[in-house]
């Protein structure tokens, strides 16, 4: 029999509605982490908001274009240190479960994010 092609996470997911949702529940995560916040007082969080959608998008095989700018730039200077990386993923996970993703649906997006730990963490 023919094997079915594997869908993307981002369909899996739900597509847009599901990427808003991570975003805007990891914005409101990230708004009452005080170690966290500190990093995005002067961030323009509108922008932010459509930029990490795309990223999201675009990171787990959706049909979009990423806008921003790479992850090493955006990083850059901020010296996000090793325990603050892992807590804003803690945020992230809890974003991921408010918006519905399932066990190993976060897992997925966990791994597609990992490799992009080395342009984002500066000691
Ligand atoms: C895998 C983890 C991460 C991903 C995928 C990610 C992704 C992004 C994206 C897509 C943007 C928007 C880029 C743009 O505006 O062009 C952004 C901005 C930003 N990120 Fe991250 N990020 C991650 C981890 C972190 C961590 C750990 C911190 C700090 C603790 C952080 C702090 C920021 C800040 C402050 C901005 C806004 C910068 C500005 O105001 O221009 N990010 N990130």
């Amino acid at each position: 029999a023919p094997s079915k092609a594997p869908q993307s996470l981002y369909d899996e997911m739900g597509g847009k509605p599901t990427a808003e949702a991570i975003t805007d529940h990891f914005i409101n995560e990230i708004s009452f982490n005080e170690t966290i916040y500190r990093y995005f007082e002067k961030t323009n969080i509108t922008r932010f908001r459509e930029k990490f959608i795309e990223h999201i998008c675009v990171t787990t095989g959706g049909p979009c274009a990423y806008t921003g700018d790479t992850m090493l730039r955006v990083h850059q200077g901020q010296n996000i240190n090793e325990a603050d990386f892992n807590l804003t993923v803690d945020l992230l996970v809890n974003a991921m479960k408010k918006a519905g993703l399932t066990y190993p649906q976060q897992n997925r997006m966990l791994k597609m994010l990992a490799p992009m730990r080395g342009d984002i963490v500066y000691k």
